[in-house]
C-alpha cells in the first residue's frame, strides 16, 4: 500500500490544484475523487436520467464506466470511451452534483472505487483529494490534512478560472453547493488528528509548501 495523503475541504480550497503539485514534487500518484461524482452527474445527464431521482441514479451506476489515472502530470477523465476532462467542470455539472453525491448507494460505490484505485497505485504515496477523505474513505492515513480558505478568496479563484461566467453566480453556485455538501460529510471542520492548512493568505507555491511541511512533518523519511 502506497503512503496515504488525505485531502479534504470545501469547494475552491485549492485541493485539486495544489494536491496535483504536492504529488507531483514528491513523486506520488493523484487521486482527485470529486472528478467521479462529477462524471457520474454527467453520465447520468447523457443518459437522460432524473438526477433528482435517486433511484435513478443508482440505477445509472452498472453503466458508469469510468476512468482515471492517478499520473498528476497526465490528469484525464474517461466516460467509457468519452474524454470528460473538460466537460465535468462546466457550471451545469456543478450545479447537480451535489444531487448524485448525496445518494448513499453512490457513496459506497465509488468509495470501493476510490480504494481500489489507491490499491492499486504503484507510486510510493499518493495524495487523495476530496469531502471526506479524511473521515471515510482513508481516515487511517498517516497524513491527514483539511485545507481551507475563506469563502470570499474561494469565490475568488473559482470565478478567476470562470471568466464567462458572472461573478455573482459562481459565488452563489459555490456557497449553495458547500451547503448541500456540508449536510452529506463535514468538510468544514477538522476531524481528530486532521491538520488544518488555511490558504487564504497564502499564495499557491506557499500553499504547496504547507502541505508539503505537513506531510515532512508526519513522515519525515518520506520527504528529503
Ligand atoms: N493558495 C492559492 N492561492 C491562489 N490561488 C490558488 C491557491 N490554491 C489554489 N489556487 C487556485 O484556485 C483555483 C481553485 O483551486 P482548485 O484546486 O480547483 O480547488 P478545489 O479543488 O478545492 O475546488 C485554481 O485556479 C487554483 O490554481
Ligand atoms: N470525496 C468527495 C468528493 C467530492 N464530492 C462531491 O463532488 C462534488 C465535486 O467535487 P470537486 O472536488 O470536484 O469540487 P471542487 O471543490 O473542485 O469545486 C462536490 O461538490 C461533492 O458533491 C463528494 O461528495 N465527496
Amino acid at each position: 500500500m502506497p503512503l496515504v495523503v488525505a485531502v479534504d475541504g470545501p469547494a475552491g480550497s485549492g485541493k485539486s490544484s495544489v494536491s496535483k503539485e504536492v504529488a507531483r514534487q514528491l513523486g506520488y500518484g493523484f487521486l482527485d475523487t470529486g472528478a467521479a461524482y462529477r462524471a457520474l452527474a454527467w453520465h447520468a445527464e447523457a443518459s437522460g436520467i432524473d438526477t433528482d431521482d435517486a433511484a435513478s441514479v443508482v440505477s445509472s451506476l452498472p453503466s458508469f464506466a469510468y476512468r482515471i489515472g492517478t499520473d498528476p502530470a497526465g490528469y484525464a477523465v474517461h466516460v467509457g470511451e468519452v474524454d470528460v476532462t473538460t466537460a465535468i467542470r462546466e457550471p451545469h455539472i456543478s450545479a447537480i452534483v451535489s444531487r448524485v453525491a448525496k445518494v448513499p448507494e453512490v457513496r459506497t460505490h465509488l468509495i470501493e472505487l476510490f480504494r481500489g484505485i489507491m490499491a492499486d497505485e504503484r507510486h510510493p504515496g499518493i495524495v487523495v483529494e476530496g469531502r471526506d477523505i479524511t473521515t471515510v474513505v482513508a481516515p487511517d492515513a498517516p497524513v491527514r490534512i483539511l485545507l481551507t480558505a475563506s469563502e470570499e478568496v474561494r469565490i475568488a479563484r473559482r470565478s478567476a478560472e470562470l471568466v464567462d461566467v458572472p461573478a455573482e453566480y459562481t459565488g452563489e453556485q459555490l456557497r449553495r453547493r458547500d451547503e448541500a455538501d456540508a449536510k452529506v460529510v463535514d468538510f468544514m471542520t477538522a476531524a481528530d488528528g486532521v491538520t488544518t492548512v488555511d490558504s487564504t493568505e497564502l499564495d499557491f507555491d506557499q500553499t504547496v509548501e504547507a502541505v508539503i511541511g505537513v506531510i515532512r512533518a508526519a513522515q519525515p523519511e518520506a520527504v528529503r
